[in-house]
C-alpha cells in the first residue's frame, strides 16, 4: 500500500515516520521549506517510544506522482482549503483519505470535494510538536491512531490499512463507531486546549489553581452541551467519561493549541472553540467558551499586528 502523509509535522511526521521505520511504502507532500529541511537533515523521531532516523520521500504540490492507496491528512486546520487543492492530482477510486485532525469541521469539506466514500473518519492521541530543529519530539505514552467507515462497518479497506499498521511502533485500532469517537475526542480536546490555553499552563497547573477544576469542569458541561445539540446520538454519559480522562492525563501535558500560542503560531480554535459557538443553538448561554475562544482569538489578532507592523 502507498501512503502519502500531507504536512510532516508533530503528528505526520511521527505516524508516517513510524510506518516507514516498519518499512511500509511512504511518501510526504509539504512544503519547499520543510522539503530542504526533510532532504539536508532527514526526518527525526524522538520519542519516550524510541527515536528513529530516517530519510523520507518527500514530494511538494504539482509534482508528478501516481495515485495513492491512502492520503493520511496531518495538517493543521487553517491549512486545509490548500491542502485540498493540492492532494486532488493525487487522489482516484484506489484512494483513501484519512484526516488525523482534531474537531469536526474539516469532514465536511472533505465530503463534499472527494465524496463520501473516499474518506474514513480518523483521529489520533498522542503529544507531540517539532522542535526549532525540525525533529519530531513525542511525550506521552499515548501514540494511538483510530479510524473506521463513517457507517462503522469493517470493511475490506479498514482491515488493510489495519494490516499495513501492524506491527508498526504505534497503536493503530480500527473503530466500528468512529463518529461518538471523533465527537469524544474534539470535546475533549476543545475544553483541555481552551483550559491550558486560556490559563496558560499544563492540565497540573490549571487543576492546581484554586478554582481551575471547577472552571475546567464548566468548561467540559458547555461543550457536551454544544456537541449533544449537534450531535443528538451523542451518548448521555460522555460528558462523565471525558472528564476522567481529563482526570487521568498527566500534569505535565498540554495541548498543541497551547504550544502553538507558546511558539507565537496561528492557533485552530476557530475550528475547535469557534465552530462550536457558530453552531450552537442561540439560546444555549456558554459563558466560559466564549472567553477561551475570546481568549485566544485577541492572541492572534495581536499576533497579526505584531507580524505586520
Ligand atoms: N501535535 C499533537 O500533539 C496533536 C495534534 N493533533 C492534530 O493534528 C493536526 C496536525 O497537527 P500537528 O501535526 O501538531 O501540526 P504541525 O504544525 O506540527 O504540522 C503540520 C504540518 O503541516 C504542514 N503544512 C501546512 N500546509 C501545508 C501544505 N499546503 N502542504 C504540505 N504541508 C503543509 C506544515 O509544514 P510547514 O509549515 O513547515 O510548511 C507543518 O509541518 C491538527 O489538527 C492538530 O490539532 C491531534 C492530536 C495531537
Ligand atoms: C491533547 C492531545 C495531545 C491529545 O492527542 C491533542 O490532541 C492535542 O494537543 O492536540
Amino acid at each position: 500500500m502507498r501512503f502519502l502523509f500531507v504536512g510532516a509535522g508533530a503528528v505526520g511526521g511521527y505516524f508516517g515516520g513510524r510506518l516507514l521505520e516498519k518499512g511500509a511504502d511512504v511518501a510526504f507532500l509539504v512544503r519547499e521549506r520543510r522539503k530542504r529541511q526533510l532532504q539536508e537533515r532527514g526526518l527525526s523521531i524522538r520519542s519516550i517510544h524510541g527515536d528513529f532516523h530516517t530519510k523520507p520521500k518527500v514530494i511538494t504540490a504539482g509534482e508528478k506522482a501516481e495515485p495513492f492507496d491512502c492520503i493520511v491528512l496531518s495538517v493543521k486546520a487553517y491549512h486545509l482549503d490548500t491542502v485540498l487543492d493540492s492532494i486532488t492530482p493525487y487522489v482516484d477510486e484506489r484512494t483513501t483519505i484519512l484526516p488525523l485532525l482534531n474537531g469536526m469541521a474539516h469532514m465536511e469539506a472533505l465530503f463534499e470535494r472527494f465524496g463520501r466514500e473516499r474518506v474514513l473518519g480518523g483521529l489520533c492521541f498522542i503529544e507531540s510538536t517539532l522542535n526549532d530543529q525540525g525533529e519530531v519530539e513525542q511525550y506521552s505514552p499515548r501514540h494511538d491512531m483510530v479510524f473506521g467507515e463513517w457507517d462503522g462497518r469493517m470493511s475490506e479497506r479498514v482491515k488493510s490499512l489495519l494490516h499495513e499498521m501492524e506491527g508498526a511502533n504505534m497503536q493503530a485500532r480500527a473503530s466500528d463507531h468512529i463518529v461518538q469517537e471523533m465527537w469524544n475526542k474534539y470535546v475533549f480536546i476543545a475544553t483541555f486546549s481552551g483550559m491550558t490555553a486560556l490559563m496558560r499552563t499544563t492540565v497540573g497547573g490549571v487543576t492546581a489553581s484554586p478554582f481551575g477544576k471547577e472552571l475546567f469542569r464548566r468548561l467540559l458541561n458547555e461543550v457536551v452541551s454544544v456537541a449533544r445539540s449537534i450531535e443528538p446520538s451523542l451518548s448521555e454519559e460522555m460528558e462523565e467519561k471525558i472528564w476522567r480522562v481529563i482526570e487521568v492525563q498527566g500534569p505535565e501535558m498540554k495541548s498543541s493549541l497551547s504550544r502553538d500560542i507558546e511558539k507565537g503560531l496561528p492557533t485552530e480554535t476557530d475550528h475547535l472553540h469557534g465552530y462550536l459557538i457558530r453552531n450552537a443553538p442561540a439560546d444555549l448561554d456558554l459563558p466560559l467558551l466564549k472567553t477561551v475562544y475570546s481568549h485566544v482569538k485577541a492572541y492572534e489578532a495581536d499576533r497579526e499586528k505584531t507580524l505586520t507592523r
